[in-house]
């Protein structure tokens, strides 16, 4: 725990004179250079291990920043680390006031475009020189953003922070980084996240100055995506299928996850008429994973594209991919991809089949799924 109190010395001669922020990682105190007078603010982190770990890598990230000139590249000034006890302080110059509470004293109004223009510029300006030594910001908010004098025309801002920054090359998907609210779908969704991350983030902040509040409110992530899939439509589903991959791959590959996803997905279709029932539930490959340990992975697989040979009752136009389980002969199912386009017996736009038919001989179909998609398959 932190025991600070106003009047004492943080590593010999900084006097604390007040606090500035407060959270999980410790204080930013504002103290005084007892040896040359001036104010500075001090990050003092502390002594929890993870805590630890986490202001290390900030000061990792400060080493790499300090090839750019802070002034030009409008990044915060540091200067240093010393410790202080079991504590570790970071030196960094004393800033004014964070953009919430800047937007916050126009009463949450909004800044006039001629304010939020030079702030968007000066940011635009601090991610291209992060991206010009390789950073992703990855935790761009308001409260990360500081002015560094509220009453200089036109307003002057600098990045603060850099807890969560990342070298672009160390990104590591799945890791939870930035703050709810404005972090990037891909973050949220566990996917490989870039610095076109930041530029959501970005994105975000600029609403907020224009408008005074936040455009993606809400306290967990899931309200964030519902609100973003509500205003701006679902993302692709390329991307949907890899996030939600990953995200359960996170704690490392578990055999079945990729046929529970399958299922859930099944499971959770939101046209009632395309839900899987009850009897499709149990004849899910997920409920028998060792005979199909993964989609696309399955010794029994079939090697070549499977070709219908039952006439049936269902059409369907255009499609260039179905998604198929199978009973086979021995008794259990595993799912294939079918490419359509394989099948000669089949128009490039027209397609029969039906549950039960047999495909190459001993592949029963039991369930089926066709998709609309540009993207064409071979049998994984
Ligand atoms: N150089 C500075 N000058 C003045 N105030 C500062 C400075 N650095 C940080 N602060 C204040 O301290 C707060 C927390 O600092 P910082 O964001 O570095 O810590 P954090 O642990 O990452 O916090 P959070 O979890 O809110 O992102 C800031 O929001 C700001 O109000």
């Amino acid at each position: 725990s932190l025991q600070i109190v106003k009047g004492s010395i943080l590593g010999n001669h900084y006097k604390v004179e007040a606090f500035l922020g407060e959270g999980g990682f410790g204080i930013v105190a504002k103290c005084r250079d007892t040896m040359t007078n001036r104010a500075v603010a001090i990050k003092v982190n502390k002594s929890d291990p993870d805590i630890l770990q986490q202001a290390k890598l900030e000061i990792f990230i400060l080493e790499q920043l300090r090839r750019l000139d802070p002034d030009a590249a409008n990044i915060v000034k540091w200067n240093g680390f010393f410790h202080d006890g079991e504590w570790v302080c970071l030196k960094f110059e004393l800033l004014d006031q964070c953009l919430w509470d800047y937007i916050g004293d126009r009463k949450n109004q909004g800044l006039p475009i001629s304010e939020v223009r030079p702030i968007l510029g000066h940011l635009t300006n601090a991610l291209s020189h992060l991206g010009s030594v390789g950073i992703v910001r990855a935790d761009l908010k308001p409260g990360n953003i500081m002015v560094v004098n509220r009453y200089e025309s036109p307003v002057k801002v600098r990045l603060i922070d850099f807890g969560l920054a990342c070298p672009a090359s160390a990104v590591m998907p799945g890791d939870r980084v930035g703050t709810v609210g404005y972090s990037a779908p891909e973050v949220m969704l566990g996917l490989p996240y870039n610095e076109a991350s930041d530029m959501w983030s970005l994105g975000l902040v600029a609403v907020e100055l224009g408008t005074g509040v936040p455009l993606y409110p809400g306290n967990e992530d899931y309200d964030v995506l519902k609100f973003i899939i509500e205003t701006q439509g679902q993302p692709p589903d390329h991307v949907l299928d890899s996030g939600v991959y990953i995200m359960m791959f996170r704690r490392g590959p578990e055999n079945g996850q990729r046929l529970f996803v399958s299922l859930i997905k099944q499971i959770l279709a939101s046209d009632a008429n395309q839900r899987i029932t009850l009897l499709e539930v149990l004849r899910h490959p997920f409920f028998n994973p060792k005979s199909s340990p993964c989609i696309g992975m399955s010794a029994e697989r079939p090697q070549n594209p499977v070709v219908f040979q039952h006439p049936s009752h269902l059409k369907c136009k255009r499609s260039e991919k179905i998604n198929c389980s199978f009973q086979n002969s021995v008794e259990f199912s595993q799912q294939v991809f079918v490419r359509t386009s394989a099948s000669p017996s089949f128009g490039s736009d027209e397609l029969e089949i039906v549950e039960g038919s047999i495909l190459g001989n001993h592949y029963k179909l039991c369930l089926f799924h066709i998709q609309f998609s540009s993207k064409t398959y071979l049998s994984p």
